[in-house]
């Protein structure tokens, strides 16, 4: 019996078929994420995993990014938040910070459905993690990005990514485009072969571009002994479990020194009163 799940305003969800479909519902704000989301997004993939008759998890956006990562509103509201009383900046950051982090990617990693990205648009941060740790990637058009700005915002990598990326688009691409804050484009995400197809839709169309992914997946999976696919993503998975395992402890508690030190704070501040922009 699966358990009843809380609503959120910015993330729905729906199972059609063999495909549990999870959709970004917040395009005003380019569907930026406060940690409540992040962990509602772990909380929905266990409802995927859990479910049998799900086969494909689908994550889908709407608007002109699939999301512009943590969002720097939800970020100012934890460190002023005056409601809780910390024993401590660690203890602060340890909740705001590292515990949904770690949760969200764990969720991420451990998946046991396959995992479908529509990228809509450009994915940022903490989110753009997530689209590297999906198993299958559609863009709508050559416009979307992926933009990890750890550098510009005081972090280090998160998400998986110190596997993900290099792992998908190889070590020195991906020290590039980390180290001087550059975003991995639309030829590189083709080039190694992470985006599966190219929609050719316009960026305003995300809806249509949604459900034609849909439509394809429908035809793509008539005929298929479904926990074939499940089986084969348990093995390609094994490959990688332990490092990313491994990586997702070493980068929440390498961040948290740098939450503690205050400066990832400072700048998501400039970001926020448009004093810092990310270049893109
Ligand atoms: C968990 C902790 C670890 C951190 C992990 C991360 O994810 S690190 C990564 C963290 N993420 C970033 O560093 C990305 C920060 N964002 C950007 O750099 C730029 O917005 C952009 C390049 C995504 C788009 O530029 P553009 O000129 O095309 O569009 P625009 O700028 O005009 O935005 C339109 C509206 O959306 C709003 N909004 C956008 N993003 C956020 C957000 N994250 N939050 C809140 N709101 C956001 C923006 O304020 C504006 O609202 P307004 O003023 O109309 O009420």
């Amino acid at each position: 019996m699966l358990r009843e799940i809380r609503q959120n305003e910015k993330i729905s969800y729906h199972i059609e078929g063999p495909f549990f479909i999870i959709r970004l519902v917040k395009p005003d704000n380019l569907n930026a994420l406060e940690g409540e989301d992040y962990i509602y997004l772990g909380e929905l993939l266990e409802l995927a995993d859990k479910n049998s008759d799900v086969y494909f998890t689908i994550l889908q956006s709407t608007g002109r990014f699939f999301s512009s990562g943590a969002d720097f509103k939800g970020i100012a509201r934890a460190q002023m938040d005056d409601g809780v009383k910390y024993a401590s900046e660690t203890s602060k950051w340890l909740s705001n910070f590292v515990a949904r982090n770690v949760y969200v990617t764990d969720a991420f990693i451990k998946h046991s459905k396959v995992l479908v990205c529509c990228l809509n648009g450009p994915a940022i941060g903490l989110s753009a993690a997530l689209v590297a740790l999906c198993d299958i990637v559609y863009s709508i058009n050559d416009k979307v990005y992926l933009l990890y700005p750890f550098a510009n915002l005081g972090l280090i990598t998160e998400g998986g990514t110190s596997v993900s990326l290099p792992l998908k688009f190889g070590p020195n691409a991906t020290y590039e485009r980390l180290v001087f804050n550059k975003p991995f484009k639309y030829d590189i995400m083709c080039q190694n072969g992470f985006i599966s197809k190219n929609f050719r839709m316009p960026s305003s169309d995300a809806e249509a571009f949604n459900e034609e992914v849909l439509k394809e997946l429908r035809e793509k999976v008539e005929g298929l002994y479904l926990p074939s696919c499940l089986g084969m993503k348990k093995l390609l998975k094994a490959n990688h479990i332990d490092s990313f395992n491994k990586i997702n402890s070493l980068e929440v508690n390498g961040s948290l020194q740098y939450w503690v030190d205050g400066e990832p704070l400072r700048r998501f501040g400039q970001l926020s009163s448009k004093e810092r922009k990310h270049r893109l």
